[in-house]
């Protein structure tokens, strides 16, 4: 999260007014993420967190994000409650933004993700797919393969000015994408679309909470398998660790065992997610708010891990063996 939009003492006294969550103590903005405006609020009730809903996040779409984050909590998966406010609703407006309040989750996102917290994500995203199962609103991804192109537009301009010859790059595994090879015929279902270090929070090994699920959606699953072999099992100077990929895709498939096709299609999907964030970051990289308080997240980190799942010939590149998961 970030700050974009600043919310002045009295302000949200007020708005606090329509909860019964006692008297303000003490609120402060939240400079971690980039998508939304958090804000840490300490009240004679307790420790919550408010979210103005900023830019990426249509509004028509809170209500599933809020609702899931719900049907997950009663299913067994340890994430924020939205908190209702006397009108029985979880969803409001304050400085003309939709905005939420939800409980507060003790824990810390590793900062240096280890196999056993690689671990803990497979075991995590698995309980998730599963508790996701029956859950009855839809929401399609917006950041699939249609939704690239716009990104690409948005930011081909200056794209070489990040990296040089960036612009042709991307062009190229856009046309590839997008040109008839994304699966269709994959095992869907609720995905969080963005597990990312920052939104898995841990006490001691052990995960403790799931965070931030603006991006959930329907998709494929393993499509969040991959998205997670990015965001997880990569070194800072950015090359694979199969030891952590072979860590989380075994703790993955002890609870929901990948099929041969989703198998077969990691190192494409792997290259979906890799772009995916590529531009989203590189949008954001080049059209930061004047006055935010916000630091964009280095797109050309995904560039390497990209050009890294272009090289990959098979799944066992990331660690699986051909008849399956290693137990
Ligand atoms: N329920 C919660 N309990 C405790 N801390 C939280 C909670 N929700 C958010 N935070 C804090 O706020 C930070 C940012 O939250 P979050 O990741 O949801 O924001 P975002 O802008 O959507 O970020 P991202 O860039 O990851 O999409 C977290 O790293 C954490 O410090
Ligand atoms: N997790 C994303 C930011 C939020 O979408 C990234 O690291 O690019």
């Amino acid at each position: 999260m970030a700050v974009y939009t600043d919310v002045a003492a009295d302000e949200l006294a007020d708005f606090l007014k329509q909860y019964d969550l006692g008297e303000l103590l003490s609120y402060k903005g939240i400079a971690e993420g980039v998508e939304n405006t958090n804000f840490l609020l300490h009240t004679t009730k307790g420790s919550f967190i408010l979210t103005l809903y900023e830019k990426r996040v249509a509004k028509n779409d809170l209500p599933f994000f809020l609702a899931l984050m719900t049907h997950l909590a009663e299913h067994g998966v340890s994430c924020p409650l939205p908190v209702k406010a006397r009108d029985g609703e979880p969803l409001h407006e304050l400085q003309g933004r939709p905005a939420a309040i939800i409980t507060f989750l003790e824990g810390i996102w590793p900062r240096k993700p280890n196999a056993v917290h690689c671990a803990g994500v497979g075991e995590g995203l698995a309980r998730m797919h599963l508790a996701g199962a029956d859950f009855a609103i839809k929401r399609a991804n917006a950041l699939s393969v249609a939704g690239w192109r716009p990104l690409f537009d948005a930011a081909a301009d200056r794209a070489d000015e990040v990296q040089p010859d960036l612009r042709a790059f991307l062009s190229a595994e856009l046309d590839y994408l997008s040109g008839g090879v994304w699966p269709t015929d994959l095992p869907e279902g609720v995905i969080h679309a963005d597990l990312f270090n920052d939104n898995v929070f841990f006490l001691g090994d052990k995960l403790s909470g799931i965070i931030d699920f603006t991006f959930a959606c329907n998709d494929m699953l393993a499509y969040d398998v991959a998205i997670c072999l990015n965001a997880w099992c990569f070194e800072p100077d950015h090359s694979f660790n199969v030891t952590k990929a072979r860590a989380f895709l075994n703790a993955y498939g002890r609870l929901r065992k990948l099929s041969e096709a989703e198998e077969a299609a990691l190192p494409l999907l792997a290259r979906g997610a890799a772009i995916r964030f590529l531009l989203t970051r590189l949008v954001d990289w080049l059209n930061v708010p004047p006055g935010a308080l916000v630091k964009p997240k280095d797109p050309l980190e995904y560039f390497r891990k990209l050009r890294f799942h272009q090289s990959v010939s098979s799944a066992r590149d990331y660690g699986l063996m051909p008849s399956g998961l290693v137990a």
